[in-house]
């Protein structure tokens, strides 16, 4: 069985070692000469992991067409670039690929998830389903072989299953499961939140805050994932506050850090000239803002997020407006 990641990135490179540590037949193609020559030549990712040393069974190639014949295709591009990414290797996919989703959030101007993106988007016959590879899980940390658990999503369990098999080891294991849309919302819309946890350590909150910031957090998320048909339970699982937790008290996080920053600074200037990071949930805090307002969902925190991002509210600000909301709001 053949696997194909595309995007030479940070989780592209650290998910395509799980697999050469598996011993499976497994190829990164990247469009970044530097990151694809540091793979092949030097065994390492220098961008993103410095000086982790990689598993010399990786190799990774800027020709697209390696895309023939795999029978798993994973993608690890950034949200922006999935439709794009999906046109582009749907001619040369076989019939009853499976595709394997790690990004997390939206596409920019329909709002769909990204299951829905990929299946729009790749010819039916070509498809067997989509499989969303998503929970807890920072590359760095991956990379290093830390005791990870992430879920394998999908609507057809078998494919799900074949995943599972095909990535789980003695320091990564996969749980299965079949609730695409609250998976898929969770893991979105905890990007939004950990931009909140930055923003809150930035400005000098603790673990008070944090708590609170985490437990109310993950209520927006129940609220809105419900509301779009997604399972209570799913957010109690790896995709919802497993992820939520992760991101919103990890360094390694880049929703964290560019929430911290923009804490610190009490502004959101430099963040906007000077980023160049995937930062997931700065885009998808725009479209929970639209959605949210559209069909009258209460997201309070990630309101507050929009309007620091968006219109220029002073983070220091931010408090206030949430704890001295009206408390009739406020039934659990
Ligand atoms: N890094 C992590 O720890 C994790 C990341 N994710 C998700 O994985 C997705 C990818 O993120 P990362 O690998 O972290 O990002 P990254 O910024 O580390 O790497 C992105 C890669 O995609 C490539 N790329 C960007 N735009 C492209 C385009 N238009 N066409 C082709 N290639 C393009 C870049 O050259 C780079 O190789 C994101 O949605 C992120 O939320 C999910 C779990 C963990
Ligand atoms: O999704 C992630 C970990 O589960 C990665 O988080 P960041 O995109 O904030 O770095």
């Amino acid at each position: 069985m053949r696997t194909v990641i595309i995007g030479s990135g940070s989780w592209g490179t650290a998910l395509g070692q799980v697999l050469a540590d598996n011993q499976q037949d497994v190829i990164v193609y990247g469009r970044n000469e530097a990151e694809v020559s540091d793979i092949n030549e030097n065994h390492h990712n220098t961008k993103y992991f410095k000086e982790t040393e990689l598993n010399p069974l990786l190799t990774a190639t800027r020709d697209l067409s390696v895309v023939a014949g795999a029978d798993f295709v994973l993608l690890a591009v950034p949200t922006i670039a999935i439709e794009d990414m999906c046109k582009k290797i749907n001619e040369y996919l076989k019939p009853n690929t499976i595709v394997i989703n790690v990004s997390k959030g939206f596409h920019p101007e329909t709002n769909e998830r990204m299951s829905d993106v990929i299946r729009r988007s790749i010819s039916l016959e070509k498809l067997s389903s989509v499989v969303s590879l998503i929970g807890p899980s920072h590359a760095e940390e991956v990379v290093i072989r830390q005791l990870t658990t992430i879920d394998a999503i999908s609507l057809k369990i078998e494919d799900a299953r074949k995943v599972q098999t095909l990535f789980s080891n003695r320091y990564f294991r996969i749980y299965t499961g079949s609730d695409e849309i609250g998976s898929e919302l969770g893991a979105a819309l905890k990007n939004v939140m950990a931009i909140a946890s930055g923003i809150l350590s930035g400005l000098g909150y603790q673990d008070n805050t944090r708590a609170a910031l985490i437990t109310r957090g993950l209520q927006e998320m129940v609220r809105y994932g419900t509301f779009f048909g997604g399972q209570e339970r799913t957010f109690m699982g790896l995709t919802g506050i497993g992820d939520l937790i992760v991101t919103c008290t990890s360094k390694h996080s880049r929703n964290f850090e560019c929430g911290y920053q923009i804490g610190q600074e009490n502004t959101v200037e430099n963040f906007w000239a000077n980023n160049t990071k995937t930062v997931e949930g700065v885009r998808t805090a725009k479209i929970v803002h639209r959605v949210a307002e559209k069909n009258h969902i209460s997201m309070p925190i990630c309101e507050e997020v929009y309007q620091i991002l968006y219109n220029h509210k002073k983070p220091d600000t931010c408090a206030d407006s949430l704890m001295l909301r009206d408390l009739k709001e406020e039934f659990r």
